[in-house]
């Protein structure tokens, strides 16, 4: 990734001086604009304005939440040039590549992490030079001496977590001077956090280098809103107890409001550690932790996902089409022409050469190594078999099963030797923690090995195994992946294992068959692939042999659907899932039947499962954020998208169930394929079983004209009495809207109203309905309920889903079957089993429903980005505080 030059940022003759960069590099920071120095001595000073900003100083700023994130790493690093400037590089790192785009994208938001430069490199006026640069991307550095890094990083993080956390108990090493500087360093990152926070603020803290930071936060800030993500594995509760310090370890990320890890399974872990090592700690049936401070911290799983886009665009890259090119060639897989490829750290540059004899490669082999019983083998079937091509990227780490991965490879070459010469694997393994003893020790064991199947297998013209053991960019990694027919992805465990995910992005004409450990979060997610277990090396080798031999239909088969989730559960919406679900456990009443990971993949299971599908959704403040002005909620191009992409299925019925006007409905809906239902049930149109394409009004409702001549006036009465409220009309229905109005003058209009309605709207036979800042009168004979029952009763479904928001979809909730599922947006009393927080939990899930009908459909998903949504909103969040 190209790094961010800073102008003002150059490296003068002498050492290192960024002096003339603070000075003219002082640009406005808008909601951070009091972000303070940091380090050692930052807290003494900036705690005095902490403490204003928490006595009610606070800027209202429209409210918006702003986010601090916190990891082990910044997402960015400094590096010299050889000009003696400096940049900024953005990291390549999952963390920095998956809330990166956030970050930069989100104004309201900070990162604080260590920078990674020594400070004992550089004077005190360098380092507030590089706090400036940083500040710059809204970056905050921590400062960590060569003691602070031993103990803190390679000591507990990685000597001793790390190994833990992946089941390799006996790689860990406990050392009770590792967790004191452990401790010690959260504390130093609490340091620079606390004065930085103001009420209302979000905290997310990253990974399991900052366990204790959530209760060292938790213990100044009571109410504050504080999130921690968790991404390696959890191990069971065998293992983790076995940890000296597991009880404060816990106790410290029980700081959160959030909890959150890749899978279940992990969350599972926790909860059954809880239960082990703080039995006195009550978890409620929502699977919530109620702590003696008062806070609640919720356990979920939010899986990680990638960038898918930018995959896909790499994978495009001239590049990228480059390195598969010279791949394609050094495998034999385009014997009509040779290039010259040359594979360097930057890239492959390939340039295609000479036109070579189509009957190279077999001549090759033929004729120069006759004796060889393997090149026998090999020429034999040369020409009756096509190449292939097997990949893998990994860092150069225990948990990712390489020796194991290079077993099966080489007992495959024995069982199956018609792939000698026929199949070639590309194994990029980037070195990782050099100096650790145990790396070394891998490192030596995998160059052995591949020595070995290389010494053992090589013919003339073909070697095994292509061994690459440096760091490359992405672009020629996406060459990898794309050149690849088979990914073998083994970890013995991971938490996600983000590599399965690139290789399938890359892939997007859907071919490129995927070997995947069933001891990493994706296999969760990946259930197409070949699942292995990565310690058995037979069943490697049997995947491996039957990924090879995969026919193009059975691959494009398994993929269409894990492609088609991938481009929804994107790096961007895990991030916003994370953040709303958050926001939601962080606020009164929320976590009270909480949507969990659980009951989603509950949800998909059944959907996926299913043959014919219902499902029943308000728009109003489920679909869409909920504004001050009823025409600005019209649906964004992206939902409209969503609900194409699920209505147009002919095995989904999507029935838009509002309290709106037929003719809002019909310009916002009315050219696409899903049934409308409109004025809380009086008119529909298009509905499952309708042979027109006309709108239709419900039988025996009395005559509008006749009783708007009463209501109305009563309502404009009320209009006219309380500025800034409006009475809207409709064909059977009269509303009045008092959000944008005064609360207090409102309220007592509002009862005024509803006493000089309740005279007259009995005798006309009409009902009035108490809404989201809205009194509204329709015909007693409409509800959402009553329109919904034909279809839920016709016993046509296997899944019934029914979503909504206020009281009016509360007569959905009445009528949905016990097996139906029924979830209720955002807080109060509800029938609905499930609450999610706000529209965009609801748009994320049925962009997972919508992928899982992508294969019945046959036809490439859209992709979904639902950010221009989340930020409508966020904003809608900043207007309506307290104002539901
Ligand atoms: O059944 P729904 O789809 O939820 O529609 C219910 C009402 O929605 C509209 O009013 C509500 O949304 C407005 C825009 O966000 C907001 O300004 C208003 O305060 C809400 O009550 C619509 O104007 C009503 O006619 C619908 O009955």
């Amino acid at each position: 990734m190209g790094g961010v030059r800073l102008p003002t940022l150059r490296k003068p003759r002498r050492r290192h001086n960024f002096q003339a960069r603070v000075e003219v590099s002082d640009a406005p920071m808008g909601l951070w604009d009091r972000m303070g120095p940091t380090g050692p001595g930052a807290m003494g000073s900036r705690r005095g304005q902490s403490r204003r900003f928490r006595h009610g100083q606070e800027k209202k700023a429209g409210c918006m939440s702003r986010l601090i994130i916190v990891s082990n790493r910044l997402p960015m690093s400094l590096q010299a040039q050889e000009d003696g400037s400096y940049t900024l590089h953005q990291n390549v790192g999952g963390l920095a590549t998956a809330i990166g785009p956030y970050h930069r994208s989100h104004k309201d938001s900070l990162w604080i992490g260590w920078s990674g430069i020594d400070p004992q490199k550089y004077s005190e006026k360098e380092l507030a030079g590089i706090r400036q640069a940083y500040r710059e991307s809204r970056c905050i550095p921590i400062f960590l001496s060569k003691e602070e890094l031993n103990g803190y990083y390679a000591g507990f993080s990685n000597n001793t977590l790390w190994p833990l956390f992946h089941d390799f108990s006996h790689e860990a090493v406990f050392r009770q001077e590792d967790w004191e500087m452990y401790r010690k360093v959260n504390m130093r990152f609490a340091q620079v956090v606390e004065p930085l926070i103001r009420k209302g603020d979000t905290i997310w803290i990253q990974d399991y280098h900052l366990m204790l930071l959530p209760k060292m936060l938790r213990e100044r800030y009571p109410d504050a809103s504080i999130g921690w993500f968790l991404h390696v594995p959890f191990p069971s509760a065998e293992i983790f107890r076995s940890l000296p310090w597991s009880r404060e370890i816990l106790e410290g990320v029980l700081g959160a409001n959030l909890i959150g890890f890749h899978t279940v399974d992990f969350s599972a872990s926790f909860l059954a550690s809880l239960h082990r090592l703080l039995p006195e700690l009550p978890v409620n049936q929502d699977g919530v932790v109620e702590m003696p401070d008062g806070h609640r911290a919720a356990i979920d799983a939010f899986p990680i996902g990638i960038d898918y886009n930018l995959y896909r665009r790499t994978a495009h890259s001239s590049l990228a089409r480059a390195m598969r090119r010279g791949i394609d060639e050094v495998c034999g897989k385009s014997p009509r022409h040779r290039y010259r490829t040359s594979v360097t750290a930057e890239g492959v540059a390939a340039n295609e050469a000479t036109a070579s004899d189509a009957n190279w490669w077999s001549h090759y082999m033929k004729e120069d190594i006759p004796e060889s019983t393997l090149a026998k083998q090999a020429a034999s079937s040369v020409g009756s078999r096509s190449n292939k091509v097997i990949v893998s990227v990994d860092r150069l780490d225990y948990t990712k099963g390489l020796p194991e991965r290079l077993q099966a490879f080489g007992r495959m070459l024995d069982k199956y030797p018609e792939w000698v010469g026929h199949v070639t694997y590309y194994l990029l393994a980037t070195p990782s923690r050099e100096v650790v003893e145990s790396y070394q020790r891998l490192k030596a064991q995998v160059d052995q090995l591949v020595g070995e199947i290389n010494g053992r297998y090589s013919l003339l013209a073909w070697t095994p195994i292509h061994y690459i053991t440096r760091s490359l960019s992405i672009k020629p990694v996406c060459g990898i992946y794309t050149a690849g027919d088979v990914a073998l992805v083994t970890p013995l465990r991971d938490g996600m294992n983000l590599v399965a995910k690139e290789y399938l992005a890359c892939h997007d004409g859907r071919d490129g068959t995927l070997v995947l450990s069933d001891m990493c979060g994706a296999a969760d997610e990946l259930t197409d692939a070949f699942i292995v277990n990565p310690y058995d090396i037979d069943m490697v080798c049997e995947a491996l042999h039957n990924a090879l031999e995969i026919t193009p239909e059975e691959s494009k088969r398994r993929n269409i659907r894990m492609q088609a989730r991938l481009k929804v559960r994107t790096a961007a919406n895990w991030c916003t899932s994370f953040l709303d679900s958050l926001r939601q456990v962080s606020a009164p009443g929320m976590t009270d039947r909480r949507l969990r990971m659980d009951h989603h993949n509950a949800i998909v299971r059944q959907w996926d499962g299913a043959h014919r599908r219902l499902v029943l959704c308000d728009y109003d403040g489920t679909l869409t954020p909920l504004v001050r002005r009823p025409e600005r909620a019209k649906p964004t191009q992206a939902l409209r998208r969503l609900l194409t992409q699920v209505g147009s299925n002919p095995d989904v019925d999507f029935l838009l169930v509002s309290g709106r006007s037929h003719q809002i409905m019909q310009d916002w809906f009315g050219d696409l394929s899903v049934g409308l239902i409109a004025e809380h049930g009086a008119w529909n149109r298009n509905l499952p079983g309708s042979n027109s394409d006309e709108w239709q009004r419900a039988q025996g409702l009395p005559d509008s004209d006749t009783w708007q001549k009463v209501i109305r006036p009563i309502m404009d009465e009320s209009a006219t009495r309380v500025p800034n409220s409006f009475v809207e009309s409709k064909s059977d229905a009269v509303a009045w809207h008092y959000r944008m109005s005064d609360a207090q003058v409102a309220e007592q209009e509002r009862q005024d109203l509803l006493h000089r309605l309740r005279g007259v709207v009995v005798g006309l036979g009409l009902m009035i309905m108490e809404n989201s800042k809205v009194v509204e009168v329709t015909p007693v004979a409409t509800s959402k309920g009553q329109a919904i029952l034909p279809f839920v009763n016709s016993g046509d479904y296997d899944f019934m889903m029914a979503l909504g928001d206020d009281e009016t979809d509360e007569t959905m909730f009445a009528v949905m079957p016990d097996k139906g599922w029924t979830i209720k947006v955002g807080p109060g009393q509800t029938k609905a089993r499930l609450r999610v927080n706000d529209p965009t939990a609801v748009t994320l899930l049925l962009a997972d429903l919508g992928a899982g009908v992508a294969r019945d459909s046959n036809e490439p998903v859209a992709s979904h980005d639902f950010r221009d949504d989340h930020t409508v909103v966020d904003e809608a969040h900043a207007q309506l505080t307290d104002d539901k």
